[in-house]
């Protein structure tokens, strides 16, 4: 079994924390690490693959320290977020180089083998410069996976793909796992992650907020307070009413309409219009005010 581990890592650039005191295990099967822009995902998987020490605390490999070892490098696959800068070299080129960077006995074979696994043979003899985004995407993981290491780590892999591209490259990363890899990804899409990924690892502001499988993700997502904006015929009046049912955990009268924290999001959208009507208020908008990703992750972390 394939475990990477990471205990109390911390990465930080200059006086920038990147990465704060986070712990995880990451095992076979795919894995989302789920965090918005600027979370340390990029940082993380950096250090998971070997490219960047770690500033304090320890990130190994089936027990392994990662960096600075190259011995463990070869059971690792890393496909950065950048597109391929090599644009003048056919697919097979690319691979091929790689292939003969680690050495591999057969670099022929062993390129064939990994575009086949992409399903890239047809396109191997064009220039990765005319590639689409997806076939980029497609080419860099075989050239990750030239050396058929049992680890793949995906830098937002999903980046800039139109839907079929999406579709295609979450079929093969089932695949990968399926044959018994441990993968992990970054993205900072929820309904991404869901969707391919077995367990989910959030972070957010360089901590570690939650794992857990989709369910129990979403269920974090969706059960924290939500705030409401709401305009109606007499917000006085309203407000009143929804303080006196104590459903909410806050309530505002603001100059734009009356602001709501809801604690039960799901009662709270049922009861409102009858607490209108029964007050003799007319509702004219009801408007989610927080449903911004980086506030869902803020209560997250939060908690
Ligand atoms: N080389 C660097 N020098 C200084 N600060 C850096 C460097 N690399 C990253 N950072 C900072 O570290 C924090 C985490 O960045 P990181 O790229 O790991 O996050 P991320 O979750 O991958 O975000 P994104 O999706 O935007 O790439 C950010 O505040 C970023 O500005």
């Amino acid at each position: 079994m394939t475990v990477i581990r990471l205990e109390n890592v911390s990465r930080w650039y200059g006086n920038v924390v990147a990465v704060n005191g986070v712990s995880m295990t990451i095992g076979p099967g795919v894995t989302g690490l789920l965090g918005p822009n600027g979370a340390g995902k990029s940082t993380l998987i950096h250090m998971m693959g070997g490219f960047l020490p770690a500033s304090s605390g320890t990130v190994t490999l089936d027990g392994e320290p990662i960096w600075s070892n190259p011995e463990i490098y070869r059971r690792l696959g890393l496909v950065p977020e950048r597109e391929a800068a090599y644009d003048f070299l056919t697919g097979k080129q690319f691979v091929l180089a790689m292939a003969k960077l680690f050495k591999l006995p057969d670099p022929g074979a062993a390129t064939a083998r990994a575009l086949a696994l992409v399903e890239m043979e047809y396109a191997q003899e064009r220039v990765i410069g005319k590639y689409s985004k997806g076939m980029k995407q497609r080419i860099k993981m075989a050239s990750a996976l030239v050396h058929d290491p049992p680890v793949l780590l995906l830098d937002e892999p999903f980046n800039g793909m139109d839907p079929r591209q999406r579709l295609h490259l979450m079929d093969l990363i089932r695949r990968m796992a399926a044959e018994g890899r441990t993968i992990l990804f970054s993205s900072h899409i929820l309904e991404e992650v869901e969707r391919v990924a077995g367990h989910i690892e959030v972070v957010v502001a360089g901590r570690h907020a939650a794992s857990g499988d989709f369910r129990a993700i979403r269920r974090l997502m969706s059960d924290r307070p939500h705030q409401f904006l709401v305009r109606s015929t007499d917000d006085r009046v309203l407000a009143a009413a929804i303080i006196a049912d104590g459903s909410a955990r806050a309530v505002e009268l603001t100059a734009k309409g009356v602001r709501v924290e809801a604690v039960d999001f799901r009662r709270f959208t049922r009861l409102l219009p009858r607490l209108a009507r029964d007050s003799g208020v007319r509702l004219w908008e009801v408007s989610p005010s927080d449903e911004s990703l980086e506030s869902v992750f803020a209560y997250l972390v939060a908690r």
